[in-house]
């Protein structure tokens, strides 16, 4: 079962890509995070984290470089090979998703189903396990399209959990989330012990939540390491056109920026 999965390493090295030739969107990026790693990739609009992310869950094919996990290359796998490691949680949804809360999570074992048979005994503990890990028993018949963003969210993140995968990738997962369910679904997240990737815009919540973070501006990768390294007043007052202000944290605080924006004399 995933919960008890510790994730796996992720290796990327000299990553670029671009949609054609002569535009290039990431740049040379290369960084390491070990297994059980949360990686926040940080960057104002238009960095290049969204696509970054596409690389590393496959829907981009690098033009350069190479992604690794557990040391092999991500482009050596079968499709189906990579689903059972790589899991991924997307924004957009159709409006009219005609598929019920048990539905959608039970699409996370469609990798892990073996011939054309109908779902095993396995592929309905792992689907109700995940309900239960999101506390979503109680919406389990009600319709996907009915459901709040927060509770939607939280069901794709089921979703994910039912795939078993080791590494969760989720672009800007706390979006159209009010600040509780922010705090809910990241520590919901810390909880899985599995190696998580993901874009936020919140450097206050990546700096809670984040064991690395990767810094981008114009494709390339400016800083990565743990937060309280990489996110310096200076670097986030660089990276997103702003003046950033670092209150220094108590004993066991996390990291505190407010902003402003930049005064020019
Ligand atoms: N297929 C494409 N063709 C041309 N330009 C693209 C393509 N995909 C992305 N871009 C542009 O590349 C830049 C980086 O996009 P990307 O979505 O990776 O940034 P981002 O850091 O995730 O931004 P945001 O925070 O706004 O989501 C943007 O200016 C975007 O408009």
């Amino acid at each position: 079962m995933s919960c008890d999965s510790k994730g796996a390493s992720v290796t990327v090295e000299r990553l670029s890509w671009g949609p054609r030739a002569g535009l290039t969107l990431v740049d040379d990026v290369s960084f390491a995070v070990p297994a059980g790693a949360r990686l926040a990739i940080l960057g104002a609009n238009g960095a290049g984290k969204t696509s970054l992310l596409r690389c590393l869950y496959r829907a981009a094919q690098p033009r350069s470089g190479r992604v690794l996990i557990e040391g092999e290359d991500l482009a050596g796998l079968t499709p189906r090979q990579s689903a059972r490691k790589i899991s991924v949680v997307l924004q957009e949804m159709p409006a009219d998703f005609p598929f019920t809360v048990r539905d959608v999570v039970m699409m996370g074992r469609i990798p892990r189903r073996s011939g054309l048979g109908g779902w095993s005994g396995e592929d309905r503990a792992a689907c109700d396990h995940a309900l239960d890990h999101l506390a979503l028993g109680g919406l389990a018949s009600r319709n996907f399209a009915s459901l709040s963003g927060g509770e939607k969210q939280r069901v794709l993140v089921a979703r994910a959990l039912a795939q078993a995968p080791e590494i969760v990738i989720l672009d800007e997962p706390t979006n159209h989330l009010d600040i509780r369910h922010q705090l809910e679904i990241l520590a919901l997240l810390e909880g899985l012990g599995l190696t998580v990737i993901t874009t936020l815009h919140d450097i206050n919540l990546a700096g809670r939540f984040a064991t690395h973070v990767a810094l981008m501006a114009a494709g390339r990768l400016v800083a990565f390491g743990p937060p309280e390294t990489v996110l310096s007043a200076e670097a986030v007052s660089e990276a997103f056109g702003v003046a950033a202000r670092v209150h220094a944290p108590r004993a066991s605080e996390a990291l505190r920026f407010s902003f402003s924006l930049p005064v020019f004399s």
